[in-house]
């Protein structure tokens, strides 16, 4: 990919893991910049991957040939209408990570020639094992689309929706997933101790079966309810446990929690997208 400069409006979360994922697969931590409000997060940033901060968003804009806008759906629209002259005029491609806000009400706030992709990452693109959907506005033509999409790859996998409606479900699934599966993590850990593992133990071993279970079925032709026959011999003890699960509708609660999840996105598009 043809190195270009890279501004993070906002150095949370999820630009940390975007960041962290960017230089790890060999991106120039030169060509990266990243504005914040809070300096603490800046200094860390700087620290750890050697990238330019600063705290002048219309600057940072000004020159960088992709914006990526990661803070929160809430403060998006400020934000947008404060460096909307400075898009304007560098002609930069914007890309946004935030949950539930349209191209649309981006395009509003920041022009409407704006070139838009909106995109649903995930916080594993630290390990660059991340998980990102990609929906792109009418302005963003092929090279913008391929520029998005390759920064992106850099963390991992990527998969374009032609509905925008889309995001919202991805969001359910692969934008909030990971801590479906870290919470997961904790009750299997904390069952651990409770079942006398020491707590390094429990931790090591949950850690090991989580990435151990996601391996196989991202290598296995298989799928995953055949993988899981695969560990429940008849009369044995996963039987026990699956027996457990399903009682206590598991299925239904996965269900329920991505519903509640894709309403809350849908939710806030129009929320935050109606200033
Ligand atoms: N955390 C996650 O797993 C994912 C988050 N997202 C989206 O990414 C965006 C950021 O989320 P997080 O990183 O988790 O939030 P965060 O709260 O960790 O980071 C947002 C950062 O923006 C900074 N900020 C606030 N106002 C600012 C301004 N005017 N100028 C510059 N910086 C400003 C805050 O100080 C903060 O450090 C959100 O829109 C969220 O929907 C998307 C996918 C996954
Ligand atoms: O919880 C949130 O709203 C964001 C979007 C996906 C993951 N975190």
């Amino acid at each position: 990919m043809k190195q270009q400069t890279i501004g993070f409006i906002g150095g949370g979360n999820m630009a940390h893991a975007l960041i962290g994922g960017l230089v790890a697969d060999g991106f120039s931590a030169q060509k990266i910049w990243v504005t914040d409000l809070d300096q603490n997060k800046l200094a860390e940033l700087k620290e750890q991957f050697h990238v330019n901060t600063s705290a002048d968003n219309q600057s940072t804009v000004a020159q960088c040939d992709i914006v990526v806008l990661a803070v929160k759906p809430q403060v998006l629209a400020g934000v947008a209408k404060d460096i909307a002259a400075a898009v304007q005029a560098r002609k930069s491609l914007v890309v946004s990570i935030a949950a539930g806000v349209r191209a649309a009400d981006l395009q509003r706030w920041l022009g409407e020639e704006t070139a838009i992709v909106r995109c649903m990452p995930n916080t594993p693109a630290l390990v660059k094992t991340g998980a990102t959907a990609l929906y792109a506005n009418a302005r963003a033509g092929k090279s913008q689309r391929e520029s998005a999409e390759s920064v992106m790859r850099a963390v991992g996998l990527t998969v374009w929706v032609d509905d925008e409606n889309l995001l919202d479900a991805v969001t359910a699934l692969s934008g909030s997933g990971p801590a479906y599966f870290f919470l997961f993590m904790e009750a299997m850990e904390s069952a651990g101790r409770e079942l006398g593992l020491d707590d390094r133990t429990a931790r090591l071993l949950t850690q090991q079966t989580a990435l151990g279970a996601a391996k196989i079925a991202m290598e296995s032709a298989e799928t995953p309810a055949e993988l899981r026959r695969r560990v429940t011999s008849p009369g044995g003890t996963t039987e026990q446990a699956i027996r457990t699960f399903e009682e206590g509708g598991l299925r239904e609660l996965a269900r329920n929690a991505m519903l509640a999840a894709e309403r809350r996105s849908v939710e806030m598009s129009n929320q935050f997208g109606a200033q």
